[in-house]
């Protein structure tokens, strides 16, 4: 396996620029993730490392040696699109066999045969390998097309919303065999997904990308726990995280109609800032009846603006003033509540993230 590094890249099409100054390093070994919104980047960006699009600008480095000029396949990467393409004339064992049997390998039947059928197997498809490929479901073609990358011997794998077509039972256990698969291989990846969960559960680390540049780079636990923006903080939960636009005083912050106050932690900026907050919905809780905060939580009073049911849990949109905070809360602890019905929010000003007003505001809690 390989490290992969790119440093810098740009590339335009017309008027519309697909990468901004992208850098990034995989360590040999590393799950890296691209997580990032559509048209954010991330196919160019992977298809720059694979050799298949030429940046104007950038370098691409593998096991640090200068790469732009080396043939795609002589860059020893082995990249899976979104786009399976399978061969419609060949059943699933022909699929998987094809890539080894390249004049690049060159694997005596045997040996392409072992691993055919043990990708196969990994991937849950070896009931299917005499079946045309024209008779398989669109999940189970996904597979096949992994398998196609995961069969060939590669310094680095690339992949490209590989389990976007699959079920969310299947892609959860696919993910899962992924995961053990890379951990057990030591394989160097380059994993491109819009999914956050995804990223989250796969990644050593995660690139957050938009608009054709990274915003953030670090371990899941780091983009989770201190994104370096407000798009950042945006991209990771569900509910999202929950942003409010005010000012800083001597005490805190306090929101735009003067209505919510809560201590913050601290800050890169002076009283009289204007900033926004934001507030996890899983960070917060919901004081019922008469429940004293407890030590580190602060009260905040509103009102149930509204009430979405998501299955056994229910979240919980309270007005304070004109901001609006989100709660996930068990469902038999809410049944009780309607929209109106006053309630307060227990908040804890650790869990309390501080960025700069605007999109892209960037965090001043340190
Ligand atoms: N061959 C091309 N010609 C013109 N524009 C392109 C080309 N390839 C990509 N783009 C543009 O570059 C930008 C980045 O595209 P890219 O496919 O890398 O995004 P992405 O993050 O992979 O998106 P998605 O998740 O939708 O696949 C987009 O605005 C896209 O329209």
């Amino acid at each position: 396996m390989a490290a992969v590094e790119v440093r810098g890249l740009r590339k335009s099409y017309g008027k519309t620029t697909a990468l901004d100054d992208v850098s990034f390093e995989v360590a040999d070994g590393e799950f890296f993730c691209l997580l990032g919104p559509s048209g954010a980047g991330k196919t160019t960006t992977l298809k720059t490392l694979a050799g298949l699009v030429e940046p104007d600008a950038g370098e691409v480095l593998i096991d640090q040696t200068p790469s732009n000029d080396v043939e795609p396949t002589h860059r020893g990467l082995a990249m899976c699109f979104e786009s399976y393409a399978l061969y419609p004339q060949l059943d699933v064992y022909g699929n998987l066999a094809s890539p080894l049997r390249s004049p690049l390998f060159r694997l005596p039947a045997s040996e392409v045969d072992a691993k055919v059928r043990a990708v196969a197997g990994m991937l849950g498809i070896d009931g299917l390998l005499e079946r045309p490929v024209t008779r398989l479901s669109n999940g189970q073609r996904q597979r096949v097309a992994l398998g196609r990358v995961l069969v060939r011997p590669a310094r680095a794998y690339l992949l490209d919303e590989p389990l976007a077509h699959l079920d969310a039972k299947i892609r959860a256990s696919m993910r899962a065999e992924l995961k053990t698969i890379s951990r057990d291989a030591g394989t160097t990846t380059v994993y491109v997904t819009h999914d956050y969960v995804e990223a989250l559960s796969l990644a050593d680390r995660i690139g957050v990308i938009r608009d054709g540049r990274i915003l953030q780079s670090g371990t899941p636990e780091e983009v989770w726990a201190r994104p370096v923006d407000a798009f950042v903080a945006q991209a990771f939960g569900k509910p999202r995280m929950t942003l409010i636009e005010g000012g800083l005083t001597e005490d805190g912050f306090v929101s735009g109609d003067g209505v919510l106050r809560v201590p913050v932690p601290a800050v890169s900026a002076a009283p009289g800032d204007a900033v926004q907050i934001g507030v996890r919905p899983r960070d917060l809780r919901l004081r019922l009846g008469a429940e004293e905060p407890g030590a580190g939580w602060t009260a905040v009073d509103g009102r149930v603006y509204v009430l979405e049911h998501l299955g056994r849990a229910t979240e919980v949109t309270v007005a304070v003033g004109d901001a609006r905070l989100s709660v996930v809360a068990p469902r038999a602890a809410v049944a009780g509540l309607a929209a109106d019905d006053r309630v307060s929010l227990l908040i804890r000003p650790s869990t309390v993230h501080v960025f700069a007003t605007g999109d892209e505001g960037k965090r001043v809690s340190t």
